[in-house]
């Protein structure tokens, strides 16, 4: 561990030269680039981490199927039966297999497709309406359609009060991750916020008919784990997916000629139909281009960890059996020995060709190896069709004089959302 390169340890645990950089990714991308692609550096829950930036070196962890603890607690609140993050793998193994089956099918995707068609269309006949009365706030609504669409397709129910239970899961979030980095102590809002998400869980669960419900309990889970894993899968799956779906069209909005490709794809592929069938899907390349470049510029989990149980050899370096590999999955996306000009918006660098020739974990935005995200087939399906929904019937135009910053609050959110002005496509 001692010949891994990296700043000299700090009394504070690292939080200063955090906040220094001006968060964990600007720290981040300082440290790769004055140590190199393996660095040992400080983390608030992590004394010792090593962090990886190359996609070649990540080839050696992608096996390590353990969480550190520690890093994760703050997210134990959430959890009744023990941390579903930091699950030991032989628990893991089991729940993994049983949200696959649910999240992961191609014949039960397009099963629910026409119910997430409704959903969409129904957020494009609101905003359609709103147009006229001012810009739109994208993050918010859209995460309130993911959250929607998660409870239809995987929880059995519908969910009374999206825009409650989105602002719920960012109070506890924000109260517990938090505590991590010594940023008040005040949880009472975050415990209030968590009882009424537990309520919803269990009307969500009263509900009945779900197919993941059903596959859990084929899996012999406990009632309490049952319940924990539909709180965590609302979680995991609306602001992470509504995130992307609002940075592509944020992307997009800013680079004209590309909106233009993807519009015109969309007209040519659907003619006068508002909405893709799920075979259309396949015949959207630039759409789908569009959104792997917003991902790798804007990946919605921006980082992941690991603790390796046995010996590692990353690259020149030895990895003791115990170490926390962190990883920078947003650096990964802008090292530049990979990405040339990383920061600029180019969605040609995922033709097919294209990605065949980088190595497989370049590009990770859902994270790689036995805790890679279960929903990741689903999510790129629901992010594609509601793009293609939305650009097909509107123009979008941010707002003038309203700057769009990201933040680092559990998801890559931009702070004060995305506002954008919408102006009808459709022929009047
Ligand atoms: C664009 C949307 C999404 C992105 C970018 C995303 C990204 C991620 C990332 C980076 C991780 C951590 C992976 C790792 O440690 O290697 C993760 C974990 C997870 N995600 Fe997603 N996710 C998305 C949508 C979803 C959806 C729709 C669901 C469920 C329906 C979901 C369920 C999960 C679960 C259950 C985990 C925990 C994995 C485990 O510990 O086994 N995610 N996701």
């Amino acid at each position: 561990m001692r010949d891994i390169p990296g700043p000299p340890p700090q009394a504070d645990g690292g939080l200063s030269a955090i906040a220094t950089a001006g968060g964990l990714h600007t720290y981040q991308l300082q440290l790769h680039e004055r140590y190199g692609p393996v660095v040992r550096f400080q983390l608030p829950g992590a004394q010792d981490a090593v962090s990886v930036a190359d996609p070649v070196l990540l080839e050696a962890t992608a096996a390590v199927n353990e969480r550190p603890d520690k890093l994760f607690e703050f997210l134990a609140p959430l959890c009744e039966a023990g941390n579903l993050q930091t699950l030991p793998s032989g628990e893991h193994a089991p729940l993994r297999r049983a949200l696959l089956t649910a999240l992961a099918g191609r014949r039960s995707h397009e099963a629910h497709f026409a119910g997430f068609t409704a959903l969409a269309e129904e957020l494009a006949g609101r905003w359609a309406d709103h147009a006229a009365k001012g810009p739109v706030e994208l993050q918010q609504d859209l995460s309130e359609l993911s959250l929607r669409m998660i409870c239809r397709y995987a929880l059995g129910g519908g969910v009374d009060d999206p825009a409650r239970v989105v602002s719920a899961f960012e109070t506890v979030l924000t109260g517990y991750l938090g505590r991590l980095y010594e940023q008040g102590d005040d949880l009472s809002r975050a415990e209030q916020a968590l009882a009424y998400l537990r309520e919803v869980t269990d009307g969500v669960l009263a509900a009945g008919g779900s197919d993941l419900v059903a596959a859990l309990d084929r899996a012999e889970l406990s009632p309490a784990r049952i319940r924990d894993t539909v709180l965590m899968i609302m979680l995991a799956a609306h602001h992470t997916t509504g995130v992307a779906v609002s940075w592509t069209l944020h992307l997009l909005a800013g680079h004209p000629a590309e909106a233009a490709r993807v519009a015109a794809e969309l007209d040519e592929v659907l003619g006068d139909r508002t909405a893709p069938d799920y075979a259309d899907l396949k015949r959207l390349p630039h759409l789908e281009m569009a959104l792997k470049e917003s991902m790798r510029l804007y990946p919605p989990g921006p980082y992941g960890a690991r603790e390796t149980t046995e010996d590692l050899t990353l690259g020149d370096h030895h990895v003791p059996a115990g170490t926390t590999i962190f990883y920078p999955f947003w650096a990964v996306h802008l090292n530049p020995d990979y990405w040339p000009d990383p920061h600029a918006f180019v969605p040609a660098r995922f033709t097919a060709e294209a990605q065949a020739a980088r190595p497989r974990y370049a590009f990770v935005p859902f994270g790689l190896g036995p805790r890679s995200c279960e929903g990741a087939s689903l999510a790129m399906v629901e992010a594609e069709l509601v793009l293609a929904v939305l650009l097909k019937r509107f123009r979008f135009e941010p707002v003038a004089g309203h700057p769009v910053v990201p933040v680092e609050r559990f998801v890559l959110w931009a702070d004060n959302d995305i506002r954008m002005n919408l102006t009808d496509r459709r022929p009047v």
